[in-house]
């Protein structure tokens, strides 16, 4: 056949055979280069053969053979598709079975903590080597120790950049586990605010999970209210600065943030206090968050601690922002009094701290509530507005309690307060002996008999 109207580079060699084109390439040397059968047709092939057809003048000649092309490189196509998954696979299996490098290794953990594409996709967190944790908490020396929760041990480390550390290492003891750390990483990791404290990165490797967080060099505020001599060193402005650092870090979890985040596990040991005594929420591992308009939602899980969860919750599993409200309401009781609402004794009655303070508020001697070493620095207005929006906080009912921006409010304003009604959970807690020592998070499934006594009216 002649190949003289084909386009420059391509000169048809002999024939159209059928489905089968051979064709030449002209070389620098002026010859023809024969280069053999078209065996692996692509979209760009056929439109070259179209155009040979159609310039020598057999588009209609040739119709048939035509339409067998896109069958062959369906054909062919196909074949290249099962060749490629097949070498995929065999990549799959062979890598699988090979050592894996330190860094390999936490990337392939990190995926399981992922339960969706999305949710990896919005990890915005470092991840460290082992290696690097190890080195900077001396091999988690005892001396590095800081305390331990339920989660684990917490040990203090300095990573190579001098910044100082705390580092949560999940114990494969812990009763809280893989769920909470992944939610710890999901949640936090996303928010940012000057009262909620930093995750700075994480940490998975073989069998080892960890966060890593800023230091608190304050440790937590449990640690100072309820010590009989570190409590005389928190004077009231360090008090009330520490109650509106919570109310805040509070309304940005709220209202605020990317997410609607309930906390569920508010207390004073999840409140850690920065080198200048400024408080920051921690302890984001049984945070739930909410998406657009929804308020509130129902678990048979009740996860919290014994003094601060509110009745909704602990008898019904029923959480919302309300329910953060409440455990904030206690959390101010007991830094104005420095006592715990769990535990808290008096001889002449048996409700807890939210009974107490109801009782001295209704008979108007609030003011026998506060902590005898405030009395020196004691702004009295600031303690009776406090403990007055506290009581609002633990009210009954979720829809009588102020919102977290009203607390804001509240707490920097002089506007007249509402009347509060009567709390929930005011007489003290009949809990097993063995319990009344630890925070411990109410076991799972126990809705109905964590608390066995809900408020007196
Ligand atoms: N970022 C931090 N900086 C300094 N100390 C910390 C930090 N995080 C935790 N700690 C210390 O480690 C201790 C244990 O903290 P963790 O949050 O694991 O448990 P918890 O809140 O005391 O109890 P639970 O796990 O039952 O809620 C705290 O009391 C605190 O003193």
């Amino acid at each position: 056949m002649n190949s003289s109207g084909v386009a420059q580079r391509w000169v048809w060699a002999d024939q159209v055979n059928d489905w089968v084109v051979y064709f030449s390439v002209p070389t620098p040397d002026g010859c023809d280069l024969v280069c053999g059968a078209y065996e692996a047709p692509s979209f760009t092939s056929e439109v070259y053969i179209r155009v040979a057809f159609s310039e020598l003048g057999v588009t209609g000649a040739h119709k048939k053979k035509r339409k067998v092309i896109p069958l062959i490189i369906a054909l062919v196509g196909g074949v290249l598709i099962i060749l490629g998954l097949m070498f995929f696979v065999w990549r799959k299996r062979t890598k699988s079975s090979e050592p894996k490098g330190d860094d390999e290794q936490v990337g392939s953990d990190t995926d399981k903590l992922y339960t969706n594409e999305s949710q990896k996709d919005d990890l915005e967190l470092p991840l460290f080597k082992l290696s690097e944790i190890a080195k900077a908490t001396h091999n988690f020396a005892f001396n590095n120790k800081l305390g331990e929760g339920g989660y684990g041990p917490v040990y203090k480390g300095v990573l190579p950049d001098g910044k100082e550390v705390a580092v949560k290492r999940l114990s494969k003891t812990s009763n809280q586990g893989l769920d909470e750390f992944k939610n710890e990483v999901i949640c936090i990791s996303k928010l940012q605010h000057r009262n909620l404290v930093r995750l700075l990165g994480c940490c998975i490797q073989g069998d080892e999970k960890m966060l890593i967080y800023e230091y608190m060099p304050n440790k937590s505020l449990d640690y100072f209210i309820f010590d009989e001599s570190r409590r005389k060193t928190l004077d009231w402005p360090g008090r009330f600065n520490i109650i509106n650092g919570i109310a805040r870090g509070l309304q940005y979890l709220h209202e605020d943030s990317r997410l609607r985040i309930i906390h569920r596990d508010l207390k004073a040991s999840n409140i850690l206090l920065d080198f200048d005594m400024n408080p920051k929420i921690s302890d984001f591992g049984m945070a739930r968050s909410f998406i657009g308009n929804e308020t509130q939602a129902n678990t048979m899980k009740v996860v919290g601690t014994y003094g601060y969860m509110s009745p909704e919750y602990a008898v019904d599993g029923l959480f919302s922002i309300k329910s953060d409200v409440f455990s904030f309401g206690v959390l101010v009781l007991e830094i104005v009094t420095g006592k715990k609402n769990r535990g808290f004794f008096h001889h002449d009655h048996h409700h807890n701290l939210l009974g107490h303070a109801w009782i001295l508020y209704t008979e108007g001697r609030s003011l026998e509530l506060i902590d005898e070493n405030l009395s020196d620095s004691c702004h009295l207005y600031e303690v009776l507005r406090s403990i007055e929006m506290a009581l609002l906080c633990v009210q009954r009912s979720p829809e009588d309690r102020p919102s977290m921006s009203s607390v804001v409010v509240m707490l920097s304003s002089e506007s007249e307060l509402p009347q509060p009604k009567q709390p929930g959970f005011f007489y003290t807690e009949h809990i097993p002996k063995d319990d009344m020592s630890s925070s411990t998070h109410a076991p799972s499934s126990t809705t109905a008999m964590t608390i066995t006594l809900v408020d007196g009216r």
